[in-house]
């Protein structure tokens, strides 16, 4: 069986929902000969953006279309504000409208948007259909193409309709990372990042220690940071898939960066800005409520945000509607938020018992009105 130039496969254990990670360097261009060997068979309709599909998508397509697939494509316009449910509705018409079956494959070929959405009309189109999911920017390929957390988003809340649907699949190619802005490199280390922070004191070490070759986009330094981040959270993911406990600690930076995003209209701030500065926020509260044990983490942190040029101030925006949109946050139970709160590097902690006022000085602090 040929190998292509798979790197690193990596098994995200859950039964029959179990699926594998290819990364590898130039295997997008194999993906019809991928999908052979793995057997998916079925029609398959490509969802991505224009801005994506002026690198990738003929490849693809044409890819598919050698191995014999009958393979045709559906854009949507890009940015995070067409994560929403009247681009899902356009793509179910074209669905329906071409007459796509139950057997049908969606593949994502996209960032975290594309993803979220295609994953979400998979789950929904006819009770759920199977979907791939090909990352081409960091973020997607370190967190959001992994765990089956698929959505589209209310002006209210960030993600607040979905569903938890995985992919049959995860072909990662890293050699995409070479078109990605800058500034959407350094969102997607805001995650990667999060990952050592949660669990993996080692890992965060290392992110510091080849910062530098990181940054550098240099390939082997991509794999370990893509195949570190999968590994990491492919085992929580494994351990609780639906987020009955363990796996809201990848939520850790989300509970204040989800509300930044919603208040803002989903157009200021990207997503991995808005959890560095809500990774900042949850370790002042940890700080201020006294179980912040390791010293080193809040100016390590910093230190990160500066070198990825990513924010450490809100200024402007006003602190008591941020603290308003938070109640919305998912995690909630019986109206108290559970915040995820780091005690040190690698250990983080569940807690609800922060009071709404800490919230906002701590929002002040940080520059808000
Ligand atoms: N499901 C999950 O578990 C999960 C995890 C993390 C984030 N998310 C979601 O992911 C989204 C953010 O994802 P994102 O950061 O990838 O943003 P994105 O999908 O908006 O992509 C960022 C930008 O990069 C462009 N782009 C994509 N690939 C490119 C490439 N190879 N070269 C050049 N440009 C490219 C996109 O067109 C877009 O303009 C948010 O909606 C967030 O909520 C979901
Ligand atoms: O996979 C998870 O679980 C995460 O929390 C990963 C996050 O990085 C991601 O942004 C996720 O979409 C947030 O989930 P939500 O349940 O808070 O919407
Ligand atoms: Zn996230």
């Amino acid at each position: 069986m040929k190998s292509f130039d798979v790197l690193q496969e990596i098994r995200v254990d859950l039964a029959e929902r179990g699926y594998p990670i290819l990364i590898g360097a130039g295997i997008l261009e194999e993906i019809g000969a991928i999908f052979h060997q793995r057997e998916i068979a079925g029609r398959i309709l490509v969802i991505t953006n224009p801005t994506v599909a002026q690198w990738y998508l003929d490849p693809v397509l044409q890819s598919l279309q050698r191995a014999g697939y009958d393979a045709a494509a559906a854009q949507v316009p890009d940015g995070e504000t067409f994560k929403s449910l009247a681009e899902a509705d356009f793509l179910y018409d074209r669905l329906v409208e071409g007459k796509y079956d139950r057997k049908t494959v969606l593949v994502a070929l996209g960032g975290g948007v594309i993803g979220d959405l295609t994953g979400f009309v998979a789950a929904t189109y006819m009770r759920g259909v199977r979907f791939v999911q090909v990352p081409t920017t960091l973020l997607a390929q370190v967190d959001s193409s992994v765990g089956g957390k698929v959505a589209v988003n209310h002006r209210k809340g960030k993600n607040l309709i979905g569903a938890f649907y995985q992919p049959r699949l995860v072909l990662t190619d890293v050699t995409t990372l070479r078109t990605l802005p800058d500034a959407e490199f350094s969102s997607g280390m805001a995650e990667v990042i999060k990952h050592g922070i949660i669990l993996d004191p080692e890992y965060y070490r290392m992110i510091g220690a080849k910062l530098p070759q990181i940054l550098r986009r240099d390939p082997a330094a991509l794999s370990e940071v893509v195949g570190g981040s999968c590994r990491i959270k492919a085992e929580v993911v494994r351990k609780d898939e639906k987020e009955q406990n363990l796996r809201a600690i990848l939520n850790f930076g989300h509970t204040v960066g989800h509300a930044l995003e919603s208040i803002t209209g989903y157009t200021r701030y990207k997503h991995g800005e808005a959890v560095a500065l809500g990774m900042l926020a949850a370790t002042k509260l940890a700080e201020r409520s006294g179980l912040l044990a390791d010293q080193s983490l809040e100016p390590t942190l910093r230190r990160f945000c500066q070198e990825l040029h990513l924010p450490l101030q809100i200024p402007g925006l006003d602190s008591s509607a941020i603290a308003e949109a938070i109640l919305l946050d998912k995690k909630a139970d019986q109206g108290a938020v559970r915040w995820i709160l780091p005690l040190r590097i690698g250990e983080v902690r569940i807690e609800a018992a922060v009071p709404q006022e800490s919230v906002v000085d701590i929002l002040k602090e940080m520059g808000g009105a």
